[in-house]
C-alpha cells in the first residue's frame, strides 16, 4: 500500500537526507563552535571564576594552618586565597578611596593614622560569595550574613595604618548590637619591603622557636610579633574575649611601607553581644 510504505520508509530516508543536507552541516558547525567556545572560556580566569562556582560550587584551595598564638588565638593560613583568585579580586575592585578610621563614639573620619586606600568588593560577585563562604566555614560554619562586606586595603610607598583595634570598645555607643569577633586579613598582593602586620603586645623571642617560622614572620622583630605579607596567605585572629569584651592584646598595625605596594583583604565576622549575661 502506497501510504504505508511512504511513512515507514520515509524516516530513514529523511534522516539520511537531513544528515547530508546543508542545514545539518550548519547545525553541526554551530554546535561544535559553542562547545569549543565553552572549552576555551573555561581557561580564561575571569570566566572561570564566574562560571565554575555555578557549575561546580565553591572550591576551596588546599590551605595550611599554623598556630602563631594560642591566646589570643592567632593563626597563619598559607594559601587561603589562590593567586588566580587574588588577581581576579584586584580586577573587580570598583574604586579606591582614602581610608577612614572609626572613633569609639562612631565618628568616621580621615586620619593620618591610616593613610592607605580602601575599596569594597561587590557582594553579588560569585567569587566574593565563595570567599565569604570559605571564611564562614573556616570558623565553623558561622552565618555568612555575619560577615561584613569584604574590604580591600591598598598601601603605596610611605602609607601605613598605625596601632589600632578592629573591635569597638562599646558597640552600644555606635548603636550596634554586634562587634567584630574575628578578623581574617589576607594578602592579595605584596611587592614591598617593611610592610608586615605587627602585634606589639605579642612579641616573641624567635631565637627559641623553629627557624622555619622565619618564612612567615620577621624573626628579627623583637618588639612585636610581625607577620610578613605573603600573597595568598592570611592571618586569622580572635578580637573578643568570650564575654564579648575586646581583647587589648589584639592591637595591631600595618607597617609603613618602605618600598612598593601591598594589597590586603579584610574579612570581618561580627557577633551579637549580650551584655550582662556572662
Ligand atoms: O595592613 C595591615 O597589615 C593590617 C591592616 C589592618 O589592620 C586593617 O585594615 O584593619
Ligand atoms: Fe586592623
Amino acid at each position: 500500500m502506497k501510504g504505508e510504505s511512504s511513512t515507514t520508509d520515509a524516516w530513514p530516508k529523511r534522516m539520511i537526507r537531513f544528515l547530508s543536507s546543508r542545514r545539518y552541516f550548519i547545525h553541526s558547525i554551530v554546535a561544535l563552535s559553542i562547545l569549543l567556545l565553552a572549552v576555551i572560556l573555561q581557561f580564561i580566569p575571569a570566566v572561570q571564576h564566574s562560571i565554575q562556582p555555578l557549575l561546580r560550587g565553591c572550591q576551596n584551595p588546599h590551605y595550611t594552618i599554623r598556630t602563631l598564638s594560642y591566646d589570643p588565638l592567632i593563626l597563619h593560613i598559607e594559601n587561603f586565597i589562590t593567586l588566580q583568585e587574588s588577581k581576579r579580586l584586584r580586577e573587580i575592585v570598583p574604586f579606591y578611596e582614602l581610608s577612614k578610621v572609626a572613633l569609639p563614639n562612631g565618628t568616621v573620619l580621615f586620619s593620618d593614622r591610616r593613610t592607605s586606600s580602601t575599596a569594597y568588593l561587590p557582594g553579588d560577585d560569585l567569587l566574593v560569595q565563595c570567599l565569604k563562604k570559605r571564611a564562614a566555614e573556616f570558623q565553623g560554619y558561622v552565618g555568612v550574613e555575619n560577615i561584613e562586606s569584604l574590604q580591600v586595603t591598598r598601601y603605596l610607598e610611605g602609607q601605613h595604618f598605625k596601632h589600632h583595634y578592629d573591635w569597638t570598645p562599646d558597640p552600644r555607643q555606635v548603636n550596634e548590637t554586634t562587634n567584630r569577633e574575628t578578623t581574617i586579613f589576607a594578602i592579595l598582593e605584596a611587592d614591598c619591603s617593611m610592610c608586615g602586620t605587627e602585634f606589639p603586645a605579642l612579641a616573641i623571642n624567635w631565637t627559641l622557636e623553629d627557624n622555619k617560622w622565619c618564612r612567615f614572620v620577621d624573626c628579627n622583630s623583637t618588639e612585636a610579633l610581625t607577620i610578613k605579607p605573603i600573597p595568598g596567605s592570611a592571618i586569622f585572629w580572635r578580637n573578643l574575649h568570650s564575654d564579648g569584651s575586646g581583647d587589648a592584646r589584639t592591637m595591631h598595625a600595618g607597617q609603613k611601607v618602605e618600598r612598593g605596594v601591598k594589597v590586603g583583604l579584610n574579612i570581618w565576622t561580627r557577633r551579637e553581644i549580650t551584655w550582662g549575661l556572662h
